[in-house]
């Protein structure tokens, strides 16, 4: 469970948000939208913990984010352009990831690699990938470790029309297995399809909720089976 409460934060003399107060229950998909430079960002670093509040709290699961306080929960993060090792293969960039916590398999490596189009047997190092593989591969990581909440700047950046399938798959399967989470997009028709509710930002005020769209939802539709086949 994410919840925002009144979360201003000020960078060089600039409001990037201000108050801004939002709820995320476990299994729901929260889309945000909003222009260029609205802090749309921003609040995905504040709810991953990455910056801290001038003024308001940000709660995981009940336990308030600030400096020395570990993560609550298992947090899967895709913000701006994934970095990787450039001469690592996308398996071996995974594993490294993976031995930090030391929670899923090599081959559950494997299997998200596949889910996500990649070969787990390409020998080839990240920077000869393709713009689409990169992101592809940081989708991998944000879901590798079955992620209690998900925060994902621009999922669809880069990706084909089957890159954007294999994403709504990916995402529904996580909402179905409970975890919070959070999507920028300015992929309207993509923010539609698997957002529950929709939130718009704009210079760091969220001024609009919508309520839950459950009738164009896919991910209400789809089965929502455990990760793997
Ligand atoms: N490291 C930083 N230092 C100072 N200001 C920053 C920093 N990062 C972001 N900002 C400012 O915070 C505001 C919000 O930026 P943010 O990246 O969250 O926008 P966004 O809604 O994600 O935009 P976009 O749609 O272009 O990705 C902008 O005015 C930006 O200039």
């Amino acid at each position: 469970m994410i919840e925002v409460s009144s979360f201003s934060k000020t960078i060089r003399g600039h409001k990037v948000l201000r108050e801004i107060n939002l709820t995320v229950r476990p299994g729901e998909i929260v889309g945000v939208k909003g222009p260029n430079g609205s802090g749309k960002t921003m609040l995905l670093r504040a709810i991953a913990g990455l910056v801290y509040s001038d003024a308001g709290a940000i709660f995981i699961n009940g336990i308030k984010l600030g400096p020395g306080v570990p993560y609550p929960v298992n947090l899967g993060l895709l913000i701006e352009t994934p970095s990787f090792l450039a001469h690592y293969t996308g398996l071996d960039n995974c594993r490294l990831l993976a031995s930090i916590r030391n929670t899923v398999t090599v081959e559950d490596i494997k299997t998200i690699l596949r889910q996500v189009g990649l070969d787990p047997q390409d020998r080839r190092p990240f920077h000869k990938y393709s713009l689409g593989m990169k992101q592809r591969l940081g989708l991998a990581v944000a879901f590798m470790e079955r992620p209690d909440v998900v925060l994902l700047d621009e999922p669809t950046n880069a990706l084909d029309q089957d890159g954007v399938e294999m994403f709504k798959s990916l995402i529904c399967k996580a909402r179905g297995c409970g975890a919070s989470i959070v999507i920028t997009s300015h992929d309207d028709k993509v923010l539609g399809m698997v957002s529950d509710r929709m939130a718009l930002v704009e210079e760091g005020r969220l001024i609009e909720e919508k309520p839950p769209m459950r009738d164009s939802n896919i991910c209400c539709s789809q089965s929502m089976g455990g990760r793997d086949e």
